[in-house]
């Protein structure tokens, strides 16, 4: 059966990645808005980078942790967002989207069938692993879910698996959990914040091609 694949490339620095994923057809790309992050980048430097976007092209998708307003505020007064990608609890996850008006992406760390939520008041869910102990990020850590949990799910809004996906385990993961949209960050990279353009075209490639499999 045939199911079109989604692909986010998240935690874009450069504009090769950039340029790479825009190539090869990524719906969204992420930027992230953490300064703990090796892809941490500034309003400024996300303005630069999202002025190369072309019309049409992938929709442009804002990581925040835990954030203020105003760290919000000073993103979408240099650059436009078209999504905010949220770590923080589900109240607050909703009173950043009433109060900016764009479509928010609850992110959501799992690790058996039941952390799984049944309902949601937002705009999609952003399935991923709970951050490994030591880590002071709680994404973009490479490391992967048991894809097999999100099985039968009725997800309660649009999911996109994240984690530790990479070129060559992206099929395996869509088939085992059925996902039908998926982000890399780690995965794609020749060192912490560095996109290897032939990884992102790799990864997108195998993505579209595990919706035909
Ligand atoms: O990438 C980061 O450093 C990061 C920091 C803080 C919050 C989120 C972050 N990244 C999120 C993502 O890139 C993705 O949503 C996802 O976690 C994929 O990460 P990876 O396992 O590296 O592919």
């Amino acid at each position: 059966m045939e199911r079109p694949i989604g692909v986010k490339i998240c935690g874009l620095t450069e504009p090769a990645g950039l340029d790479a994923a825009v190539t090869h057809g990524a719906d969204w790309v992420g930027f992230v808005f953490f300064a703990r992050s090796p892809r941490h980048v500034t309003p400024a430097q996300a303005a630069a980078l999202i002025a190369r976007l072309p019309a049409g092209g992938p929709r442009r998708i804002g990581l925040f942790v835990a954030p203020d307003d105003d760290a919000i505020a000073a993103v979408l007064d240099a650059t436009e967002l078209d999504g905010l990608q949220v770590y923080a609890p589900q109240a607050r996850a909703r009173a950043i989207r009433d109060r900016f008006g764009l479509p928010v992406w609850h992110a959501h760390g799992v690790a058996t069938p039941g952390d799984l939520p049944a309902e949601t008041a937002l705009d999609g869910l952003v399935i991923e692993s709970r951050p490994p102990a030591g880590s002071d990020r709680p994404g973009g850590n490479a490391h992967a879910i048991d894809w097999t949990i999100t099985r039968g799910w009725v997800a309660p809004a649009p999911w996109i698996l994240a984690g530790g996906l990479t070129p060559d385990n992206v099929a395996d993961a869509i088939a085992q959990g059925g996902a039908t949209a998926v982000d890399v960050s780690s995965g794609v990279e020749s060192a912490p914040g560095r996109k290897d353009p032939a990884l992102v075209a790799r990864f997108i490639r195998a993505a579209r091609q595990a919706g035909f499999g």
